[in-house]
């Protein structure tokens, strides 16, 4: 099955749900921060980010912003640039042209902040989890106590004495992102951080990247598993052939919903609704009218059908998944790859 490119209003960003947030370990500057979802200092900025390997552009003209105290998703199908992105913020690739400011500073200058899972932390599988953090914790210089406190917060401390080895995969998932941890980071990276495990393994990485967020950390993480991303994320960056295609509150993603409405005269109806929203918003499914349209319009369609003499005796509102609207972004076909070069769109904040 194919997905048009659909049309679709401007976003607005939504207030979120801003908390009360302890600082994470000692980083006084945390604590005296802005709060999540706030409109304070971003914690990623990119800047017309690019990345070419000779004469392909894998990442192109990249601007997002990262806020603090939100988990952040990077989607996109296969090889639509996003561990590439992902090395950029991390200083370990460097950018053809643009920039990226992390916490601050230029991408790769605040390591000392920023915890990563981009590349697996190469864990021993004969070592205990705990041993292996120890080793990580020496080689990072910071102290044993550190050890126990993720353990803690991933949940792990019971099975700390197990060799690594014998771990589940979301066991060893969520060990390495301990170890993403024990530099106590203000900003946490992880690729794939749900890639291969199973529901109850998705679920507990959820609530572990939730309670990073409650102790006042930022969470970037990339997937292409949408179904996934939509429990995790606050807000997303959807990406394809290395351009952004949308950056979003997943609520307003999922809020470019359809409007059925039953109506006849259906001619009337389609030429009304045409006139109210843009003809590319409306079309006819078995024979009711599918209007591309958020929630807070449905009052305004009613009311002009109604005053055209349009009888109106079914309306409802059907919310899209986010893997629906990720399919209708980037044009994927379920079969197969991409389209080489999806024309970039932005909806962020009243910009399109
Ligand atoms: N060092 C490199 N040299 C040449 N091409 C590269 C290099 N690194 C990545 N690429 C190419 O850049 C494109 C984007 O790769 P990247 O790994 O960033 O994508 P991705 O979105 O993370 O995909 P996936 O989900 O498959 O990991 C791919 O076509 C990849 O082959």
């Amino acid at each position: 099955m194919r997905h048009r490119r659909g049309q679709s209003p401007a976003m607005h960003t939504a207030t979120g749900t801003a908390g009360p947030r302890p600082a994470p370990g000692s980083s006084s500057a945390r604590a005296a921060g802005p709060g999540p979802h706030d409109d304070g200092d971003p914690v990623v900025t990119t800047d017309r980010l690019t990345k070419r390997y000779g004469s392909r552009t894998v990442v192109d003209a990249l601007s997002l912003q990262v806020r603090r105290g939100e988990v952040f998703g990077f989607l996109g199908p296969n090889g639509a640039g996003k561990t590439t992105t992902l090395r950029m913020l991390l200083g370990l690739v460097r950018p053809t042209s643009g920039s990226a400011t992390v916490l601050g500073r230029p991408a790769g200058a605040s390591v000392a902040q920023v915890g990563a899972l981009v590349e697996g932390p190469g864990l021993y599988p004969y070592l205990s989890g705990r041993d292996n953090l120890r080793v990580l914790a020496r080689y990072a210089g910071v102290g044993a106590d550190r050890v126990a406190a993720v353990l803690d917060t991933v949940a792990l401390t019971d099975r700390a004495g197990d060799r690594f080895g014998t771990y589940s995969l979301g066991m060893k998932q969520r060990l390495g992102i301990a170890a993403a941890l024990l530099k106590d980071p203000a900003l946490v990276v992880l690729d794939e951080p749900t890639n291969g495990l199973d529901p109850a393994g998705i679920t507990e990485v959820r609530t572990l990247l939730r309670r990073l967020v409650a102790e006042g950390r930022t969470v970037v993480l990339s997937s292409h598993l949408l179904g996934e991303v939509e429990q995790i994320c606050d807000r997303v960056a959807v990406v394809a052939s290395g351009r952004l295609l949308v950056e979003s509150s997943v609520e307003e993603l999922r809020g470019l919903g359809r409007l059925v409405v039953d109506a006849r005269p259906l001619d009337t109806a389609v030429a009304v609704a045409g006139r109210l929203l843009g003809p590319d918003r409306v079309s006819v499914v078995d024979g009711a009218l599918h209007l591309q349209a958020a929630p807070e319009e449905t009052a305004a369609v009613n009311r002009a059908l109604v005053t055209a003499d349009v009888d109106v005796t079914g309306l409802r509102q059907e919310a899209r998944t986010l893997e629906e609207v990720f399919l209708q972004l980037t044009d994927v076909d379920e079969a197969g790859p991409p389209e080489p070069a999806p024309r970039p769109r932005r909806l962020r904040r009243g910009t399109r």
